[in-house]
């Protein structure tokens, strides 16, 4: 036996002992899980019981991440124990996640990379139906996108809140990665046409009118059906993500092609519950103020006063009549915080309408 077939020997029975460790430790662990679940239920008999906690999860995630002797990233050892928890949580009670479809969009990734891989991910046709499937109960939570950070806010998702009874629960950011990709069958063959969705499209219009330009370019309902349609039709290409590509089957003619090199998109999701302070939250508002001089400096100045970051501000056209508006504002804080409902306090006295759509951990993965 050489010197180094015995030293990888003998490490591969360390790895063996410290992987039978490791399955006890997480077996232990799923029983703890076990365990709080029938605390849950025996203290709510008859109710809903909220198995899913997004405040512990995330103290949970943000400990390991500071706690991390390395080498692995933090980021890594979370993402580990992200998967950890979401077995543990489904052993709780399996969770319906609606998301933004169809099955392979960007939305599914930020599902899953939220809630880990143990949730039953349910595809739907349109913002508005996943608002829909949360508000009705068939689903538990649901997965929107809200801005991309080349392409600005979902306006259609700010909209929805405005009349939607659901809270924010969480947020997830994912970086957007879009490829250009063809079905290994038509490879070599003359692209005539590019599918993609408008974003993805909006994301790498640069690229494509220095690589690409004069090629049809046709605007699909997500980059997912996108790849489905180049997997079918000869002498075509989709522009979409890794999901996707592996979902159809597809091979990247061009890699990483958005043209900001920080492309990043936001997700939210939305639940029926609030949550309760996690430690590092964040709160997001609708307000709607009189149409008078000052009004939007009479909105912002209990920010300032009582030293809240706003994270963003944005106006939308309100229901309510033609020139008037509303503004989303997100802030820094928990509605439990006492400097933050002194400034909302403030607010209501000033608006004609403000409604909470809920306080959530800022995102950790
Ligand atoms: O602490 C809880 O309430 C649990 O249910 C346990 C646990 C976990 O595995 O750590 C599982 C699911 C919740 O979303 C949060 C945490």
């Amino acid at each position: 036996m050489s010197d180094e077939q015995a030293r990888l020997g003998q490490l591969r029975v360390d790895i063996d002992r410290l992987d039978q460790e490791i399955m006890d430790l997480i077996s232990k662990r799923a029983e703890c899980a076990q365990e709080v679940a029938r605390v849950k239920m025996e203290a709510n008999p008859g109710e809903d019981v909220f198995f899913y906690r997004p405040e512990r999860e995330a103290q949970v995630l943000r400990r390991i991440k500071e706690s991390n002797p390395g080498p692995l990233s933090g980021e890594e050892m979370a993402r580990l124990f992200r998967e950890i928890m979401s077995a543990c949580l489904a052993l709780e009670k399996p969770m319906h996640i609606a998301f933004l479809g169809p099955i392979g969009t960007f939305t599914q990734a930020a599902a899953l990379k939220h809630f880990g891989h143990s949730v039953v991910s349910v595809p739907l046709p349109a913002i508005d139906a996943v608002f829909r499937e949360v508000e009705s109960g068939a689903a538990h939570y649901g997965v929107v996108p809200v801005e991309n950070s080349t392409e600005g806010m979902i306006n259609h998702t700010l909209d929805m809140f405005m009349s939607s009874p659901l809270k924010i629960c969480g947020e997830v950011q994912l970086r957007i990665h879009h490829h250009l990709m063809v079905s290994p069958k038509h490879q070599g063959q003359d692209i005539v046409r590019i599918y993609s969705h408008q974003q993805s499209f909006a994301q790498c219009r640069q690229w494509l009118d220095t690589h690409r330009y004069g090629i049809e370019r046709v605007t699909v309902s997500s980059n997912a059906e996108a790849a489905r349609r180049a997997a079918e039709e000869p002498g075509t290409a989709a522009i979409a993500g890794d999901m996707a590509a592996e979902l159809y089957g597809l091979e990247m003619l061009a890699t990483s092609i958005e043209d900001r090199p920080d492309n990043t998109t936001r997700f939210l999701i939305i639940g029926r519950e609030e949550v309760p302070a996690s430690g590092n939250d964040k709160s997001s508002i609708l307000v709607s103020m009189r149409n008078k001089p000052g009004a939007l400096y009479q909105l912002l100045e209990p920010f300032h006063k009582h030293g809240l970051s706003l994270t963003r501000i944005e106006t939308r056209p309100s229901p309510s009549g033609t020139w008037a508006y509303v503004f989303y504002i997100d802030f820094e804080g928990h509605v439990d915080d006492a400097q933050v409902s002194k400034v909302l306090s403030e607010i209501d006295e000033e608006a004609v309408e403000l409604k909470r759509l809920g306080s959530y951990p800022i995102g950790v993965l």
